[in-house]
């Protein structure tokens, strides 16, 4: 932790992004209420399906203005329109430049609802980090989206109020926009309060009422919060860690091939790292490091090093000896002097 402390400020600073919740109107804030018609013809009926995740298909959408949007259907039950619910609610809070913007929604009030969100048009970064990937993510465009990431981490833990929890941080909730800027997505998972504990809720069905529901993906869960429950701030942070791994290793977080996961790969060097505080020889870090990124000119070992510092602190058990998401912003901003120019995450 030492390394993280000597080199932090801490922020306190705190705004309050509260938006009335809007029922029944058209346009609030800009963001609009929709009917189930609009979405049909938002969506051309449908015509495009560009992401599908557990509880949700996203489809293309055109806005009258000719800009594409993205539309996330949630399936339609009486327990994922609370999801739905629990996401809009949010997202109407939220407003920052590296957190996916809300324009508008549909809601039956009973148990279908979409949120009609602004477009992405680089998906996600798993799929960009893919090795089939056609384009090679750039070192210097994988520091700025680890720091744009914490930043909007930093936002959602530390400076709004009520505070949120995440509860899934992951490479496929990091939408990149043209620039290769990133925006946090899906806060289907997300906990409202100060480290909340979260009850494990039964499902509806009686067949499986024992089974719990836990939040989060994996490689990328907390084992703290495996065993006991406890959604913090710091599962966050922790799924922030595996984030960075993956963007220095360009590996995933769950192989395809052999199911291992990163953290399990990335075990030794991370002890190895945290009992030299960041002080690990070159070779070790090339070892580790995306082979697609060896001709990159924009590669700097000394960034690479304080990238994986960030990551093994992140993943350090128990959780409060990980820093917080502006612990890491500063960490980042100090090491990488680079990233200071991107301010707080200029919008396009
Ligand atoms: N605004 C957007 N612009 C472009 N693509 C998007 C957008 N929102 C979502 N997607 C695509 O759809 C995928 C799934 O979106 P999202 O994670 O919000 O769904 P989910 O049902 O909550 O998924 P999960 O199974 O992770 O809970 C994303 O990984 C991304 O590829």
């Amino acid at each position: 932790m030492s390394c993280f402390l000597s080199c932090v400020r801490f922020d306190d600073s705190s705004t309050d992004n509260n938006k009335p919740m809007i029922k029944g109107s058209v346009s609030v804030s800009g963001v609009t209420c929709y009917s189930w018609d609009d979405v049909e013809s938002l969506t051309s009926n449908f015509s495009k399906l560009i992401g599908s995740g557990g509880y949700s298909s996203i489809y293309l959408a055109r806005l009258s203005n000719s800009n594409n949007a993205a539309l996330k259907v949630h399936v339609s039950s009486h327990r994922l329109y609370q999801v739905f619910r629990s996401e809009l609610e949010i997202l109407l809070r939220l407003q920052h430049p590296h957190i996916v913007k809300l324009l508008g929604y549909f809601d039956d009030s009973e148990e279908s609802g979409a949120l009609l969100l602004e477009y992405l048009p680089q998906g996600n970064l798993q799929e960009k980090l893919n090795r089939n990937s056609k384009q090679v993510l750039q070192w210097r465009n994988r520091t700025a989206i680890a720091f744009q990431v914490a930043q909007a981490i930093e936002h959602i833990h530390e400076k709004c109020s009520p505070q949120i929890v995440h509860g899934d941080i992951k490479s496929s909730n990091i939408l990149l926009d043209k620039h290769f800027n990133s925006k946090l997505c899906d806060f289907g998972s997300a906990k409202v309060g100060f480290s909340s504990m979260v009850q494990p809720s039964t499902t509806m069905s009686p067949r499986s009422s024992k089974q719990v529901m836990m939040i989060g993906s994996p490689g990328y869960t907390d084992p703290h919060y495996l065993r006991t429950g406890i959604a913090s701030k710091k599962m966050d942070m922790y799924g922030f860690g595996v984030v960075v791994l993956e963007l220095v290793s360009g590996k995933e977080a769950v192989s395809a091939e052999r199911g291992e996961m990163l953290v399990h790969t990335a075990a030794l060097l991370i002890h190895e790292i945290l009992d030299s505080n960041g002080d690990i020889a070159e070779e070790k870090v090339r070892q580790f490091l995306d082979p697609r990124l060896y001709k990159d000119t924009s590669l700097d070992l000394e960034e690479v090093k304080t990238m994986l510092c960030v990551a093994a602190y992140c993943l350090r058990s128990p959780p409060s000896l990980r820093p917080s998401a502006s612990q890491v912003v500063q960490k980042l901003v100090k090491k990488i002097p680079s990233l200071s120019f991107l301010g707080c995450g200029k919008e396009e």
